[in-house]
Formats: C-alpha cells, structure tokens, sequence
C-alpha cells in the first residue's frame, strides 16, 4: 500500500468494512478514498467481489457513478498485491461458490498457500501462485474521494436551493440510464450511496456502493423482458412495492427507489428512523402518526392515490414544490405496476423536458 498510497484518516465505518482518505504517492498524487473489505465469511465474500464486479465494469467511464482507481488484495500481515484488471483472487472466487471460508482466511497469516518449501514446488504451480494472490484475507478498493460526504449530509447540511436540487436529480437519472444501460441493477438506491464530490460549477453526484448489485444482459430500449430477480435487498423506505411483496422484481425497482429519493430531495422530506438522532432524506406515507414506506403501502394498496406535492406536517425551511410536470413525472416513477413506470432512459429525458416546464 505505502508504495502506492498513503492512507491519511478514516472517513468512517460501513456495516462490511473502513474508509480511509488517502493520496496517491507523488508531488501530485490525487485525493482517494480507500475502502477496506475483511474477508471473513461466504456471503460478505460474494457481496465484495459483486462490488468489485460492477465497479471495474463502469471503470472510470460516467461522471456520476463512482470511479474505481485500483483493488488491492492483501495477502499477509503487511502484503498487498494489486489485482491486474480482469483478475479476482482464486480462492475469494471458491469461498463465493462454495459457501466456505478456507482455513485461515480470517486471520492475517503468514503462511504460504501449500506446506511444501516455495524451492519444491513444480514450475507450473509456481507460476500460477505468483499470477493469483492466494489467502487474501482483505480487498482494499481504491476510488475517487467524495469530500461533500453522502447525499443526506449534503442536502440537509445547506439551506434548499431548487437549482442545485435539480441539478443533484439529473445527474441521478443520467447515472441510471447508464447502469442500466450497461445491465447493471443496483438494488440499493437511497441517498446513503449517493456521494457528492464539490466542485466550483455545484455538486458532482456519484452513485456508489454496489454491493447487492447484479450484472445481467444488457438492458434493450423498447424490450421490456427485463431479467428478474426474487431476493429481497434494499432499504425500507425505498424499495419497491413488489420487492415488498416478495415478487419477482426487475430493474424498474431501481426507478422506484430513485422516485423516493427525487420526491424527498424535491421536496426536502425526511424521517428519523427508530435509534437514530439525525434526519435522512425519503418520502412515505402518513397513517395517523406512523409514518409508513410508500412501497409497503402501496404493496398493500397498489390503488393507493399518492399526493406530490406533500401536504402538510413538515417544518420549514422548505424548497418550493415541485412543477406539475414534474409531479406528474414523480407520480410515474412510483407507480405500483412496475411497466407503468418509465424505463431509465425514458426517465432522463422526460425529466429533462419536465424540468424546463418551469
Ligand atoms: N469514495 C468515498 N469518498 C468519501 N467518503 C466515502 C467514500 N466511500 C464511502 N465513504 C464514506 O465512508 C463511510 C462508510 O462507507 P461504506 O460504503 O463502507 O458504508 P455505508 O454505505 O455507510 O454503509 P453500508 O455498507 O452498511 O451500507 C460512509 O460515511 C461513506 O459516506
């Protein structure tokens, strides 16, 4: 690592791993974030290398999807080895496909990957224990730093502005067009894994974290057999309404989840979940005073009339609301048939042409 990067300080703690700030090494070495990945069972395995996956699949190729720079595989104590493009450690790929972990893998050893002296080892062997790290006890993903935090810290953090709230929307739909468009759906949409990095022209969105994202065949304009999916993953507040059911789902969950997340940005709606003390950003619905996910209520309900704009029950300071076109727009990002809603590539112009309607 100390070859490549200097890690300067954590950023802070997802439920997997840590994130540290750090720069790369030279006289103009850029800003990074390093985020690192404990290798310690089957399913947080296959989770990293879905993550992995996607991230060297978008590259460095869209603005607003977080850029990946380098993963390194760490493989004792204090070796890391840099993973070549294409490859993946041999034995995370065997942890993944057979549910365990080799022993060892959680803990930091020194041994090699056989008992036999290296000088016994035959050529073949040799050569490819030196291609593919082995033991890899930890991944460390190397990506663009994002100094203006998460969306909900970024948003909540400033007085409203419709012109940045706008901005910070289309930037999200032109992300979505090009994921889906690459086949990529992201299962997890909400604004804890929308990141923003600041910029003198306003923020610069970046969609991350793709660990509960799946790869399928490229999605085609006009086909709407979409491939789907049946676990149920994602956030209460933003899932879908037939993720709730427990019904096959496809990539129009990923629309849903970001008409949520439009409204409540929009809108600057938010709620405190139980055990937590600050707000978050996302929209839901109202029974008494139980504040209720707009996909489970609409799982329950899938004739349940939504009101966009939201009508009372929040404290200023609050943005003005959104125009008719683009209410009408929201209310077909969470409409409770998934066709009825409109593919990500119908989303990014129709909201442009919404938008403009002042
Ligand atoms: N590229 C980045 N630049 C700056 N901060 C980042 C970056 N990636 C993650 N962070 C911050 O590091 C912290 C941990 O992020 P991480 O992605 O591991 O977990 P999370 O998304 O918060 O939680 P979980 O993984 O449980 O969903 C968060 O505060 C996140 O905003």
């Amino acid at each position: 690592m100390e070859e490549l990067y200097i890690l300067q300080r954590e950023v802070g703690r997802g439920s997997y791993g840590v994130v540290f700030e750090g720069r790369e090494k030279g006289a103009h070495g850029e800003r990074v974030a390093i985020k690192r990945l404990p290798c310690s069972s089957p399913e947080c395995i296959q989770l990293y290398l879905q993550e992995l996956w996607v991230m060297r699949t978008t590259a460095q190729s869209h603005p607003n999807v977080i850029a990946l720079h380098s993963c390194l595989a760490q493989t004792g104590p204090n070796t890391l080895q840099l993973l070549k493009p294409g490859r993946l450690p041999l034995d995370l790929v065997e942890s993944a496909l057979k549910g365990t972990v080799p022993a060892g893998q959680k803990h930091n050893t020194k041994s090699t990957n056989s008992n036999l002296p290296r000088s016994r080892k035959r050529p073949a062997e040799q050569s490819v224990a030196e291609a593919i790290p082995r033991r890899c006890s930890a991944l460390w993903l190397v990506m663009e730093y994002c100094e203006g935090g998460d969306l909900n810290n970024y948003i909540l953090s400033q007085p409203p502005d419709t012109e940045r709230n706008h901005s910070v929307i289309e930037q999200l739909s032109s992300a979505m067009a090009f994921l889906h468009g690459l086949g990529i759906v992201h299962r997890d949409l909400k604004p804890d894994n929308v990141l923003v990095q600041l910029s003198k022209m306003g923020p610069v969105i970046k969609v991350a974290d793709f660990g509960l994202s799946k790869m399928t065949e490229r999605l085609i304009e006009g086909d709407n057999t979409r491939p789907a999916f049946s676990s149920t993953c994602g956030s209460d507040f933003y899932m879908a309404p037939e993720v709730w059911a427990g019904r096959n789902y496809t990539s129009q969950a990923d629309i849903f989840s970001l008409g949520v997340l439009f409204w409540a940005v929009l809108e600057r709606i938010t709620f405190l979940e139980d055990g937590c003390t600050h707000e978050q950003l996302g929209a839901y619905f109202v029974r008494g005073r139980w504040l209720t996910p707009l996909g489970e209520a609409l799982s329950q309900n899938p004739a349940l009339q939504l009101v966009i704009p939201m009508k009372g029950r929040r404290a200023p300071p609050l943005p003005p609301p959104p125009n008719a076109a683009v209410c009408t727009l929201l209310l077909h990002m969470l409409a409770s048939d998934p066709d009825a809603r409109p593919s990500a590539h119908q989303l990014e112009g129709s909201l442009r042409h919404a938008l403009r309607q002042g």
